[in-house]
């Protein structure tokens, strides 16, 4: 029995799984260490939810995605030393215009993917160092890709452009659209326990320290709110979402800011962080008693909201909201708070199924139907990287 390793560097978190290499792949463990470059913590559980371990790290063993990765390898090999890896798979979050199938990954593929880092500055870095170290690690297993970008790249054009020149289409500044990872489990989990839904016109909010939203149609991607880079959207941890490009000329021009000090900005300073002052981490923010967090999760919740009129636009319609990431899958409260007045899409919302740990949040009679679905980006992966084994 061979098996497969999957590897997911989020912009705050890495997480990672064992499977058996199979066509339906069965999880051993799955794992996630959080808060990379805070007080990190390591968490392990087996197919069973058990937990196999679970504490802080030591100081310094996770100050960064390098290092978080040898502490899951570490654990991969302390808990599973039988463990035979054939193939490693990797989440890239950027395959640019030309990637989207899985893929072997050569010497030539990652030149071309380190050309996208740029586009996908706290992703992109962490994913291409993973598959490097893997490549070290496990010199004898297929290290296979898989984009986060590829669920989207068959979106209709004008949801694809910009309404800049055509060369800028043409040489690649599109809307790309991220998480498609997820969205994937999503639709192919709609599909089996809900699949008039499915058959129909439903926006998935993926909700973590990255968050976009995505509006499918019959399974398929149609719009979602990110685009060229993982800036674009809604708010996010760090990130701005949607901004008035006049911004940028305006640090430029007037705050007489450098293009790494504007990156840092809107990458890595802005979102919730930025706007509360206080934290990132939704947990923390629904916790402090700082009218700045208030204010900075009620923009979270209002974008949120603009955005799903957007897409139920863009789409002639709504029948189903799902929620899903850290935050989708979580925090009742912010499922509450981006329900709230959204009776005139057609959700009426139940909030004791709400906080009741429940799939379905909306009352029986609510023509759009509201879900929390736990996403799984890994098996997606490790589908994946077992089709590779097999050849
Ligand atoms: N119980 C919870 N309540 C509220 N927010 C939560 C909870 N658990 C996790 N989150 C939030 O989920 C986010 C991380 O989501 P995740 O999808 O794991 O992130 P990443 O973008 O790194 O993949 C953080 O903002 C965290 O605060
Ligand atoms: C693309 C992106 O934002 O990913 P994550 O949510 O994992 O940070
Ligand atoms: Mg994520």
């Amino acid at each position: 029995m061979s098996h497969v390793l999957t590897l997911n560097a989020g912009s705050s978190t890495l997480k990672f799984g064992l499977f058996t290499a199979a066509q339906d792949p069965n999880p051993l463990c799955t794992g996630l260490i959080d808060h990379i470059g805070g007080a990190a913590t390591l968490s392990l559980k087996d197919s069973q939810d058990k937990t196999l371990s679970r504490g802080d790290l030591a100081q310094g063993s996770a100050e960064n995605h390098d290092g978080a990765l040898q502490v899951a390898l570490a654990e991969i090999g302390t808990q599973f030393p039988e463990a035979i890896i054939t193939a490693v798979g990797h989440r890239v979050v950027h395959g640019g215009v030309d990637f989207c199938d899985p893929i072997n990954v050569t010497g030539k593929v990652l030149e071309d993917l380190d050309k996208l880092v740029a586009l996908a500055p706290l992703h992109q870095p962490h994913n291409l160092a993973g598959i490097r170290s893997s490549i070290s690690a496990f010199p004898q297993a297929k290290q296979i890709a898989c984009f986060d970008t590829a669920f989207h790249r068959q979106h209709p054009f004008v949801n694809d452009t910009y309404a800049l020149p055509r060369e800028y289409y043409d040489k690649g500044v599109r809307r790309y659209g991220f998480h498609g990872l997820s969205y994937d489990y999503i639709s192919g989990k709609l599909a089996e326990i809900a699949p008039v839904l499915h058959a129909g016109r439903v926006v998935v909010a993926h909700l973590g320290n990255g968050a976009s939203m995505c509006a499918l149609v019959k399974g398929q991607s149609i719009a979602s709110t990110m685009g060229f880079s993982s800036l674009d959207g809604i708010a996010m941890g760090t990130r701005t979402g949607q901004l008035d490009p006049g911004v940028m000329l305006y640090l430029m021009d007037h705050e007489a800011m450098t293009h790494d000090e504007i990156s840092d900005l809107l990458y890595k300073q802005s979102g919730l962080l930025g706007m509360s002052g206080v934290s990132n981490d939704m947990r923390e923010l629904l916790a402090s008693e700082n009218p700045q967090a208030y204010e900075a999760i009620d923009y979270f919740c209002c974008r949120i909201q603009r955005e799903l009129g957007s897409l139920a636009a863009a789409i002639g319609g709504l029948d189903a909201l799902v929620f899903t990431g850290g935050i989708g899958e979580n925090a009742a409260k912010i499922r509450e708070r981006v329900c709230a007045g959204m009776e005139w899409i057609g959700i009426e919302f139940d909030n004791a199924r709400n906080t009741a740990g429940v799939e379905v949040v909306s009352t029986s009679a609510s023509r759009v139907q509201v879900m929390v679905v736990p996403t799984n980006e890994e098996l997606v992966i490790a589908r994946a990287a077992s089709a590779a084994v097999a050849g």
